[in-house]
This record gives structure tokens, C-alpha cells and sequence, in this order.
């Protein structure tokens, strides 16, 4: 099976330049710009980020909370603290993560993402800074966050080394990365890409390349390349019976998420 590239994703990529340039595939990127327009249906093809969003935050926040010194159980648990949403697309994370009082920059390779993402936060009247840019760039920059969210990015990604050392420059000291993706294994092969693209049809077909899916310990390499290291990793699973995901940490085998630290 191979990735069945739409017409509109092929009109919504640059009409010249390399295939990729730093982190940016844009072929990745024009597939997620075709379908900005979706972020916010929890119906769409968005659905599985739907369906995971309330576990990740509550893993993000408590985790947060813990290692920064904030009481998960205030109103505003995170207030005080700075976010960059690496990959923010719609702002399904962003969003809330503003509403739990941090300080929000959402940066996204698409033009597109970020301009739903914004219109959505002002009809909302949540402030989150959103611009279309890359970790590399802000790095450069000389940005520096307490918190770092890469969720479901690295396995889109042009240079999964560079995209690690840009997030890791990001980290201001103490700050605490949050990653996830999906293990490249047969089961996330049956599930992740059979499943939900050509059974389920949760995901457009060409979504996700099996190759690009990244193993624990190929992360886990990486971070350690940075100086930083996995403190927690957990599997995140779904229960077609319940059409619950649930975070199950003796199985990685498909979705999982961890947090790094400098070590
Ligand atoms: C699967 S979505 C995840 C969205 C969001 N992080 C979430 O979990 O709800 C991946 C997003 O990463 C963006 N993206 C892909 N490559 C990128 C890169 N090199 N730099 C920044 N964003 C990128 C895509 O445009 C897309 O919006
Ligand atoms: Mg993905």
C-alpha cells in the first residue's frame, strides 16, 4: 500500500524548493495544510487527536505540575509557566494548555494550521501566540520554554535529529519536553495504518508512513544525543469495543508518550 497523494495536497505544496528543508517535509506538510480546515471537528479526520486529548493533558498537567512545583488541582495549574506546541496544528492542545493558565506559542510548519488555529482561539477568547514557523527556527531565535510539546510531530518530520536537537535548544533550564508518536512495529502497521486509515477511515490514506514511526529506544537514543533523557514512557491504547483510548503502560506497541529532562 502506498500513500495515495491527493490533489490537494500536491496543489498546496510550494511550487518550488526541495522536497524538504530542516524539519519540514512538505509533502507532510501540504497533506496536514489540505485538511485545515477540520481541526476542530471531533468527527473529522481529526478524531483520533480528539479522542486522546483529554489523557495527554491530564499526563502533560500532572507531570508538569510535579516536576515545575504547581498544584494540579488549582484552576490555573499551569500559570506562570511558558509553552511552545511544536506542530500545534489546530491548537487541540494548545488551547486547553492556555486555558490552564501557561503562557501558549503554537508554531506549525502549515500556513493554514495556524491561521484555524488562531481564528479558533479568538472565537474562543483563549490567548495563544500562534505563528508559522519550525523548532529549528525558533531555536535560532533564542527562544527558551519551561515545557516543550512535540505530540504526534516526529513521525512527519524531514531530520528526526535535527527536530530532537531543536526541541532539546527550546528547553529552558528545568524545562521538562513531552513527545509522542507511534512505534514502528507490526501491530502499529495493522492498527495504526490498516486499521485506522483503510478500515476505520478515521485518517486520510497516506497519513502515516510505517517507515517514519520511530521505536522508544530510537527516541530515547536521540534525547540522549541532547543530553536529555526519557524519564517516562507509557502506551496509550484503544479499545475498539469502547471506542476508549487509554493510557496502559505496559504496552508501547502502538501509540506512546513520554517526558525528557536534561540529565
Ligand atoms: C498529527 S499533527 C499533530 C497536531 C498536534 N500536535 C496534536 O497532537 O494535536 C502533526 C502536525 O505537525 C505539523 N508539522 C509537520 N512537520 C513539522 C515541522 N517540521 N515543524 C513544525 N510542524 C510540523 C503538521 O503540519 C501537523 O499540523
Ligand atoms: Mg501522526
Amino acid at each position: 500500500m502506498t500513500a495515495a497523494h491527493t490533489a490537494a495536497s500536491a496543489s498546496a505544496a510550494p511550487a518550488s524548493g526541495a522536497h524538504s528543508s530542516g524539519t519540514v517535509d512538505r509533502d507532510e506538510v501540504a497533506r496536514f495544510s489540505a485538511i485545515a480546515a477540520e481541526w476542530w471537528d471531533p468527527a473529522g479526520k481529526f478524531k483520533p487527536l480528539h479522542r486522546l486529548n483529554p489523557l495527554r493533558l491530564g499526563y502533560i498537567r500532572d507531570t508538569a505540575c510535579r516536576r515545575l512545583g504547581r498544584d494540579p488541582l488549582s484552576r490555573a495549574p499551569l500559570s506562570g509557566l511558558s509553552l511552545v506546541d511544536i506542530g500545534c496544528g489546530g491548537g487541540l492542545l494548545s488551547e486547553p494548555l492556555a486555558r490552564m493558565g501557561a503562557d501558549v506559542t503554537g508554531v506549525d510548519a502549515a500556513e493554514r494550521n495556524v491561521k484555524t488555529a488562531a481564528a479558533h482561539a479568538a472565537e474562543s477568547g483563549v490567548p495563544v501566540d500562534y505563528s508559522a514557523t519550525t523548532a529549528e527556527d525558533l531555536a535560532a531565535a533564542g527562544e527558551r520554554f519551561d515545557i516543550v510539546l512535540a505530540m504526534e510531530v516526529i513521525e512527519h518530520v524531514a531530520d528526526v535529529p535535527l527536530f530532537v536537537k531543536s526541541c532539546a535548544a527550546l528547553l529552558a533550564p528545568g524545562g521538562v519536553l513531552f513527545l509522542s508518536t507511534i512505534n514502528r512495529t507490526p501491530k502499529a502497521f495493522a492498527l495504526a495504518i490498516v486499521g485506522a486509515e483503510y478500515v476505520l477511515r478515521w485518517l486520510p490514506r497516506g497519513t502515516h508512513d510505517w517507515r517514519k514511526f520511530l521505536r522508544p529506544s530510537e527516541v530515547g537514543a536521540a534525547l540522549r544525543a541532547e543530553g536529555l533523557a526519557f524519564r517516562d514512557v507509557t502506551g496509550v491504547t484503544y479499545n475498539p469495543l469502547t471506542d476508549e483510548f487509554r493510557v496502559n503502560p505496559r504496552d508501547l506497541d502502538v501509540n506512546y508518550m513520554g517526558w525528557a529532562e536534561r540529565v
